[in-house]
């Protein structure tokens, strides 16, 4: 039997601390600071590359054949191999991991075939692990590097407040001890939901995105293929862009005949979501009582039964919601009813506003900034990027407060490779410019009811800076206004 040394020991503890530390943390700083000082000399971004040969090389080191098998090690070492194993396993297949997680990206919602998986599975076959046992770490070590890209390149930013977000939802995803998570809690997630608070544009709905498609993902051994693509873990609905009579069929679905025009059965989001996925209530903020209630009970009893059917049916998925509305706002007397507030609340993240971002950190604009333009042509333009960092830092200042953040920024980005310069918005200049242009439509008798809905919404918005007020000088409700401000937008 395989028995470790104190030092063989104490190096695999720190192995295993280090596989299982969240990547965005300052925890995973101290570790690779205490791995660093194995290797005196060694520079910081060989660190890596210089515990994974030492990994090697110690775990060969346990065996004259040079291959270390998990059911020769004493049990009460056997742990910190398994961890070490599974490290070397990681590191060694990191990067297909990565190109499979593009690629399946592009693939979209067929789950891909996963043209490594007999090596992996010859990797821990030869280590003495069961068929069970590699499947799980297939599918642990798949989502664990999944959620590092898709947080990592989805909301980037070096200010403190963006590291915390990170961190965050990273915590979100695999709790903040990933060896309990993975023991425990993998098939147990469901009754974690969140709620993302921040204002609007923050990047809210990025965030849902980044966790909702990091979820545990089963591996088919038969298949040789994830039981499905991560892309179709995800479900989201735009609350606010429902009416009341139309929304309990988006979230539950309906049956033909349900009511009048239900001309055939509707799967709702709850039904389109997978088991290992998310949905992701968007505009939570402007969810009617009674709608609270219907989706409390699906929070508390998993079931729900779409409109016009006696049939219940099981939602297993996680519930990501998000709103602007700020956190005091929802808690008081026109906000949520506390029950369903606090069955929603397992975690709470907070977007933070990108002013705040650039305060702490006069880099973010500019990171951001080359993030946005290289989106947007497609390739990393320094000289766009300068030019754009120019025309803001002209015509707004430093301690211009982005209303709108980063959809803002990336609006202004737009606006000015196209012409150079940024009006701001919004503004009362535009808002007196649309008020003429919408005066000019109505002159010539050419515009529809929607448009001129749309538009005087959209001007006093401008104007007056809030939903709530276009709301109370048009006699719409809130939501209502919102929708023809937003629809405004886009044709804009
Ligand atoms: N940290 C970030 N890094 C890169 N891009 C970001 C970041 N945050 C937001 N974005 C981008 O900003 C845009 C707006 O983000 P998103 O739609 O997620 O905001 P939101 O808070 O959900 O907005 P709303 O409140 O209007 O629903 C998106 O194009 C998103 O990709």
């Amino acid at each position: 039997m395989i028995r470790l040394t104190e030092s063989q020991r104490h190096f695999f503890t720190l192995v295993s601390e280090a596989i299982y530390a969240n990547p965005f943390a300052e925890e995973r700083e101290a570790i690779d600071t205490r791995i660093a000082g194995l290797f005196p000399g060694a520079r910081v971004e060989n660190l890596i590359d210089e515990t994974i040969r030492e990994v090697s090389t110690r775990l060969k080191a346990l065996e004259p054949s040079g291959l270390p098998r998990i059911d020769r090690v004493e049990p009460k070492d056997r742990s910190l191999v398994e961890n070490a194993l599974v490290f070397e396993f990681f590191y060694l297949f990191r990067e297909r991991f990565d190109a499979l997680t593009h690629r399946q990206l592009e693939a979209e919602d067929t789950s891909l075939t996963v043209p490594f998986a007999d090596e992996a599975h010859a990797f821990f076959h030869d280590r003495g692990f069961s068929t069970k046992q590699f499947c799980h770490y297939m599918a642990l070590c798949y989502q664990l590097r999944r959620a590092f890209l898709l947080i990592r390149d989805s909301l980037v930013g070096t200010s403190r407040a963006m590291r915390n977000l990170r961190r965050d939802l990273w915590n979100n995803v695999f709790t903040h001890d990933i060896g309990l998570y993975a023991r425990y809690l993998i098939n147990r997630m469901e009754d974690f939901s969140t709620l993302i608070l921040g204002e609007t544009g923050t990047g809210k709905g990025t965030a849902a995105i980044a966790i909702g498609r990091s979820g545990y993902i089963p591996f088919d051994p038969v298949r040789k293929a994830f039981t499905e693509s991560f892309t179709r873990t995800f479900v989201s609905l735009n609350l606010s862009q429902y009416p009341e009579s139309l929304l309990e069929s988006e979230l539950f679905g309906h049956k033909k005949g349900a009511f009048t025009g239900a001309v055939e059965d509707h799967k709702g989001v709850l039904e389109r979501c997978s088991p290992n996925g998310a949905i992701f209530l968007d505009e939570l903020g402007e969810i009617a009582p009674h709608t609270q209630i219907k989706l409390l009970q699906v929070l508390q009893e998993r079931h729900f039964t779409p409109v016009g059917s006696h049939l219940k049916t099981r939602f297993n998925g996680r519930v990501i919601a998000a709103t602007n509305r700020p956190f005091e706002e929802l808690t008081g007397s026109d906000g949520f009813r506390a029950d369903f507030f606090y069955r929603l609340c397992s975690d709470i993240i907070t977007v933070p506003p990108l002013w705040v971002r650039i305060e702490e950190d006069p880099s973010e604009l500019t990171a951001l900034l080359n993030h946005t333009v290289t989106r947007m042509v497609g390739k990393e333009s320094p000289e766009y990027t300068e030019m754009v960092r120019e025309v803001i830092d002209r015509q707004l200042g430093e301690h211009y407060p982005w209303p709108g953040n980063v959809r803002e920024l990336e609006q202004c980005t737009r606006r000015v490779l196209i012409k150079k310069s940024y009006m701001m918005t919004p503004t009362r200049q535009e808002a007196s410019s649309l008020a003429e242009t919408l005066t000019q439509g109505l002159r010539k008798g050419e515009m529809d009811i929607k448009e001129l809905t749309c538009g005087y919404c959209a001007m006093l918005y401008k104007r007056h800076g809030t939903y709530g007020d276009v709301a109370r000088i048009t006699g719409l409700d809130r939501r209502t206004a919102k929708k023809y401000i937003e629809e405004f937008d886009q044709v804009d």
